[in-house]
């Protein structure tokens, strides 16, 4: 098996399993403040069990490609967005999950503007910046015990354009 994964360009539809694609596309849902705002409704969906939603930033540090990719992780108690606060396309890894351990990833490049909110449970990779500001605004489960599981894979994966 190729330990190469080729970035693709991220879709809402090839991105539905695995999440929610943040982007304002066609004709927003509502106009709102007297004409000067299109609001693109309820376009995520939050899933948290036992906790509370927050907002946290992360100021993540920029990576380069070819990315070496050893790790992903789940947080099966909640769903977490990543909404960038920059103009900046960023790396969304994602794998399947397969009996409990992830399949092979997928790797996503945005688009400006775009974000994304991993279902609960969904393997990912950590937030990966490819060009500063690395800022972003994370909408995630606050609350007690574990929500984290990472498996890292035998052999590292190779991410590339
Ligand atoms: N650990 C943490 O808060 N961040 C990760 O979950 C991540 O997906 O970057
Ligand atoms: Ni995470």
């Amino acid at each position: 098996m190729s330990r190469v994964i080729r970035m693709e360009p991220l879709t809402a539809k090839a991105f539905a399993p695995f999440g929610d694609v943040l982007e304002v596309s066609g004709a927003p849902d509502k106009i709102i403040n007297q004409g000067l705002c299109g609001r693109y409704h309820d376009r995520a969906t939050l899933d948290f069990a036992d906790g509370r939603s927050g907002i946290s930033l992360f100021d993540a540090e920029p990576r380069s490609l070819p990315m070496r990719l050893e790790m992903v992780e789940r947080h099966p108690e909640g769903s977490q967005a990543f909404v960038p606060m920059s103009q900046e396309p960023f790396l969304v890894i994602v794998a399947p999950d397969e009996g409990g351990v992830p399949g092979v990833p997928r790797a996503f490049l945005t688009a400006q503007g775009q974000g994304v909110n991993y279902h609960r449970g969904t393997w990912h990779g950590v937030l990966t910046p490819l060009a500063a500001p690395g800022l972003f605004a994370v909408v995630d489960r606050i609350g007690a015990g574990a929500n984290l599981e990472e498996h890292w894979f035998d052999a590292p994966f190779e991410v590339t354009r």
